[in-house]
């Protein structure tokens, strides 16, 4: 199936755009990048990109977000939640990522993305230096305490397969640029961890 895929594009050829990524940063006044929130349901990765988002909206800067349960409402209405369409869920969200980076915009994105596989090859096609891997490290205890849409209850009733934490693995990250304690930190602190290490690594420079 996938290397079907790839002989599709054989006959592709690639455009170089006139106005590219670097006048579209000028334009835009700061560098495009892509913050990915990883980590179980109920983690924080939904609430913390809101709050981050809005926070550097304020400040000026051209930010998206991407969220599971919007993106699974449209460009991935077709996959569920197998270890495959989970691996292609990831793709494209990446890719897409990839083009809104290359739009100049901070690209917030909101997905469990359990597998570290799946996480490492977005790693690459965004490119590291641009890459922000956020690990939302609340435990499943406190996730399960939380079962902010009841989705745990359901799945240890068995009437949710496959999912995160329950019947689906979770790959915490090794070596994520940012690990923030959502099960015991406010959400407050949460946002001012990652903005800090933004501005200490120079992401925010203002051109
Ligand atoms: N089986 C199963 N496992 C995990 N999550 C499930 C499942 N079924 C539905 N949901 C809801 O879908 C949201 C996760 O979608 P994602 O696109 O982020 O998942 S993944 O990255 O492809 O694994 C997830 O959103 P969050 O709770 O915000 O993480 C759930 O609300
Ligand atoms: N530090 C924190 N960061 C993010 N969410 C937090 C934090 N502390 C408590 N919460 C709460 O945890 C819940 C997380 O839900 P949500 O953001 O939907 O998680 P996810 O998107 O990972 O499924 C929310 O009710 C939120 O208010």
């Amino acid at each position: 199936m996938k290397e079907q895929d790839q002989t599709k594009s054989t006959n592709i050829k690639w455009h170089n755009l006139t106005i590219d990524r670097e006048k579209l940063e000028k334009m835009r006044g700061h560098k495009g990048m892509v913050i990915w929130f990883t980590g179980l349901s109920g983690s924080g990765k939904s609430t913390l990109a809101n709050a981050l988002n809005e926070v550097l909206h304020l400040d000026g800067f051209s930010t998206y977000v991407l969220d599971g349960d919007n993106i699974r409402h449209g460009l991935c209405k077709d996959l569920g939640f197998s270890d495959e369409d989970r691996e292609e869920n990831i793709r494209r969200i990446g890719e897409v990522a990839n083009l809104f980076m290359n739009a100049g915009i901070i690209t917030i994105t909101a997905f469990v993305s359990p597998f570290i596989s799946d996480r490492d090859k977005v790693r690459k096609i965004i490119g590291s230096q641009d890459f922000i891997e956020v690990y939302c490290a609340a435990d499943i205890t406190v996730c399960e305490n939380r079962d902010t849409k009841g989705l745990y209850k359901k799945a240890r009733l068995g009437e949710i397969k496959e999912f995160t934490g329950i019947s689906s693995p979770y790959e915490a990250p090794h070596n994520p640029e940012i690990v923030v304690d959502t099960g015991s930190l406010d959400l407050n602190d949460s946002v001012e961890k990652v903005i800090n290490y933004l501005k200490k690594e120079n992401f925010l420079k203002k051109a």
